[in-house]
């Protein structure tokens, strides 16, 4: 009987040190300077040849995941085959880590990964720019998810600067009970800024410098999001987990992308590990997972 082997890739998660949004553009998108870090939180996607293409997941969230064809690993696996002429008769499984709906680009990850797992399994070489281009098509986040480190993202955050990072930084992730919609978050950041103008978004130097220098105090007090206020009017609870974090000592805190996951930035991982338990027995998250940035993108790991 023979065996034929799959491709599995993992990918990181990512939190937005700095999220820093424009005014709503006719296409409803919005032009942002997106400070993207890689934390290594992972998606484990595996791609094997099948009769049909078929989605399954396992993980702590899994049955929120959809395993139709709107699955962003779907979508990548069909946008990828078409360009090349391809039947997607692949099973992909997704081991998921990320917290759905969270704000840490999980669907993104898996869109990356199942693209870079699809070019493996059918032997295409497709240019890193190639895959870039699909990425972007599939989602704003995408991009970013297939090269990981750190990287400012411009326009509606698909075009990436990669950025250097001088040494680690160790976070706590609180995940909230339930996700919130990307889109919502961004209506009523719109409500909110409504009959006011919003500057073009830019990034701030001093927050590029602490990720260059690996200064984590340096970074605590740069970080920013835009999205924060919105998150925290459709989500007024995630005030009490800010604060319960800070509380036990983190350098500094908010909200991860369009939340509802919350980020935490400590000293180093014992400090972590504290604020991790203290955010636990506070009851204000549902719960709580430590990582370190930056990390690498998505990478063929067997
Ligand atoms: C909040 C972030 O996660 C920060 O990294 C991203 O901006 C969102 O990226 P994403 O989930 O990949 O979003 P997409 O799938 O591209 O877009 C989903 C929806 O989010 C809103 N959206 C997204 C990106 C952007 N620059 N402006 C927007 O207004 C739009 O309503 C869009 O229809
Ligand atoms: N592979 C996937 N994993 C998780 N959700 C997916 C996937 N594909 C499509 N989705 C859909 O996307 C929605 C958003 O999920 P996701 O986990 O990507 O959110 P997010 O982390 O907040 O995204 P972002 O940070 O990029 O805005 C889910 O509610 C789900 O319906």
């Amino acid at each position: 009987m023979s065996v034929t082997a799959g491709v599995r890739v993992r990918v990181p998660a990512k939190v937005n040190v700095q999220l820093a949004v424009g005014a709503a553009r006719p296409d409803g998108f919005h032009d942002l300077a997106n400070v993207f870090l890689a934390v290594g939180l992972y998606d484990e996607i595996t791609v094997t040849p099948a009769d049909e293409l078929r989605i399954t997941c396992t993980g702590p969230d899994a049955a929120q995941v959809p395993l139709d064809h709107t699955n962003l690993a779907a979508r990548a696996a069909l946008a990828l085959a078409e360009r090349h002429g391809i039947d997607p008769r692949v099973h992909i499984h997704i081991a998921k880590d990320i917290p759905v709906a969270g704000g840490m680009a999980g669907g993104s990850a898996d869109g990356a990964g199942a693209l870079l797992a699809c070019d493996t399994l059918w032997s295409l070489g497709s240019s890193r720019d190639e895959l870039l281009a699909i990425c972007a098509e599939l989602g704003s986040d995408v991009p970013f998810s297939l090269i990981g480190g750190a990287a400012l993202g411009t326009g509606r955050g698909e075009q990436l600067t990669p950025l250097e990072v001088g040494g680690s930084f160790h976070w706590v992730f609180a995940v909230a009970d339930g996700g919130l919609s990307t889109p919502t978050v961004f209506r009523e950041f719109d409500r909110r800024t409504e009959g006011t103008p919003v500057p073009a978004p830019s990034a701030d130097p001093a927050l590029l410098d602490a990720l260059r220098t690996g200064d984590a105090t340096a970074l605590a007090g740069a970080l920013s999001n835009d999205l924060q206020p919105a998150a925290l009017t459709l989500r007024p609870s995630l005030a009490d987990t800010l604060t319960a974090g800070t509380t036990a000592g983190a350098l500094a805190s908010l909200v991860s992308g369009s939340g509802p996951t919350t980020a935490f930035l400590t000293k180093d991982p014992d400090a972590a590990e504290e604020v991790a338990q203290a955010l636990l027995t506070s009851g204000t998250c549902r719960t709580t997972r430590v990582a370190t940035s930056p990390a690498r993108g998505a990478t063929v790991v067997g």
